[in-house]
């Protein structure tokens, strides 16, 4: 297996798209979704995924590993072919339905036809759409399987698949649905592997099933990008939903994500800070397919500020606008926590991450430190009177805008008659006092939750490579029901 290394910063681009021996239906595709110039992983991988070798990809998060398989996934698409010839398999319904979206920009001007397979919708309805002969079917394992398993999704002419989160998709909870899909496809294919982690062992388990793999690997010094601000935060478990409140309203994220280690938290936290004035809503495996799409549309549109989510929101969703990722409950493993705050500080722009941390918990702690080459820098809940101060920020912002942007001639009478009759200073105060969004302490629910198990603290910050701990995952994760083993050792719902 060839290694190759490139040492790049982020999403620093490299060169022209024009210079990669792309298709002028392409190039023009991507001209029309605002790609100018390549991403370091592009750069590295499309000429050798042209070439037809088989590739494992890893680039940090963010940095455009979709459109690195995506666009010489789409240039081998003949599209007078009716049959399927590829096929992209992504761990989670929602990003399954993300990949088809922009394989099918990338595809537009070539007519490459993409369709989009998951769990908890209508099969009949997928069904009926496999029969207009899409050429790129991106799917959730289980739901593959099993239109393989109908005959509705025929393999015969398949001559590329990707697996998108390579490593998840490799891992206990999906490698025997994977091997059955795999052990269908043709022989003669190009296998692609993608993700921003790549563990040792994972790798060589998705060598199996690949032909002399190209490793290609964006190097950098740290495994996060640096444009994500990476904090934690020591704090006792009780202590967790006000230390929460006190950010949101310091910090007025434009768009955040709270990730909880249970279905159950996600639930509570989501309700608490509704409760609170929040507009947040909660997404994970046990909701309707309905109503997880429709809590991702509104996090989208921004009618929701706060996403509470466990890790089924964790890997390759791309949402603009998430200023903040929270850790309410520190990741088991040092992969989630990389993907997790990979939510934010995409394509280039700024992020924040914290992590909450129980003082039993600072072992994980180190250990993710010593997997991502990155310390965290410690942070203290803000106080009453920095979340308040915050807050009027936050109004004060506003006021300039609305100056800036409103004709306000019909308001001034009745502000000035106002003004006659108090001086300035307290008409405004009353005013901010009316729009702050003061610290509510309503009584909210939140279910304690046991630390992890213990893990000793390693004083020292290892940055030695090969001296990381690597994955403490024991989640078994099945057909996108994700389930978490919990500290008393019993599977619980996450
Ligand atoms: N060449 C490019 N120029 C500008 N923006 C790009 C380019 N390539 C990708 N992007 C944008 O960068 C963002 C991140 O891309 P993408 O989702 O593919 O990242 P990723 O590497 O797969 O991240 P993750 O590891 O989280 O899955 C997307 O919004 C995408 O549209
Ligand atoms: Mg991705």
């Amino acid at each position: 297996m060839r290694v190759f290394f490139v040492k790049r910063r982020s999403l620093k681009a490299l060169g022209k798209f024009e210079d990669l021996q792309i298709s002028s239906a392409t190039l023009k595709s991507l001209k029309r979704i605002g790609f100018e110039e390549t991403t370091p992983i592009q750069e590295m991988t499309i000429p050798f995924s042209l070439q037809g070798f088989d590739i494992i990809g890893q680039a940090q998060t963010g940095t455009g590993k979709t459109a690195a398989f995506g666009i010489p996934l789409v240039e081998r698409i003949n599209p007078k072919n009716k049959n399927i010839q590829a096929l992209v398999i992504a761990p989670t319904r929602e990003l399954a339905i993300q990949v088809s979206e922009e394989l099918y920009k990338i595809g537009y001007e070539k007519h490459a036809r993409v369709l989009a397979v998951f769990g908890g919708q209508d099969i009949s309805r997928q069904i009926r759409a496999l029969k207009k002969n899409p050429a790129i079917i991106v799917g959730t394992p289980g739901r593959l399987l099993d239109h393989i398993k109908r005959r509705t999704i025929k393999l015969n002419d398949i001559h590329t698949v990707v697996l998108d989160e390579a490593d998840e998709m490799l891992n206990m909870g999906f490698i025997d649905d994977i091997e059955e899909i795999l052990s269908s496809v043709p022989d003669e294919r190009q296998t692609l592997l993608f993700s921003a982690t790549m563990p040792n062992r994972i790798k060589s388990i998705g060598e199996r099933f690949m032909k002399d793999p190209q490793h290609v690997k964006v190097k950098a010094k740290e495994m996060t990008v640096p444009q994500i601000e990476q904090y934690f935060i020591k704090v006792d478990e009780r202590e967790k939903f006000d230390a929460l409140t006190r950010l949101l309203d310091y910090q007025s994220p434009e768009l955040a994500i709270v990730f909880g280690r249970t279905k159950r938290r996600v639930d509570e936290v989501a309700e608490a800070l509704s409760i609170r004035g929040y507009t947040a809503e909660g997404i994970h495996g046990d909701l309707s397919q309905g109503k997880r799409m429709s809590v991702l549309r509104k996090f989208k549109e921004g009618s929701i500020d706060v996403l509470v989510a466990t890790d089924v929101a964790a890997r390759g969703l791309d949402i603009s606008g998430v200023t903040h990722v929270y850790n309410f409950d520190i990741p088991q493993d040092p992969e989630s926590y990389v993907h997790r705050i990979g939510r934010t500080g995409r394509a280039g722009k700024q992020g924040i991450a914290i992590t909450f941390v129980v003082p039993r918990e600072m072992g994980y702690l180190r250990t993710v430190e010593e997997t991502t080459k990155k310390r965290m820098k410690r942070m203290q809940v803000p106080t009453l009177a920095e979340a308040i101060e915050g807050q009027q920020k936050l109004v004060i912002d506003k006021v300039e805008s609305t100056i800036d942007e409103n004709d306000l001639s019909l308001y001034r009478k009745a502000s000035e008659q106002l003004l006659d009759e108090h001086d300035a200073t307290s008409v405004i105060s009353a005013m901010m006092k009316m729009l702050v969004k003061e610290p509510d302490t309503t009584p909210v629910k939140i279910s304690y939750e046991a630390p992890l198990p213990a893990r000793k603290e390693k004083k020292k910050f290892i940055s030695k490579k090969g001296n990381r701990s690597g994955g403490h995952r024991d989640i078994k994760r099945r057909n996108n029901q994700r389930s978490g083993k919990q500290q008393s050792r019993s599977y619980k719902k996450r």
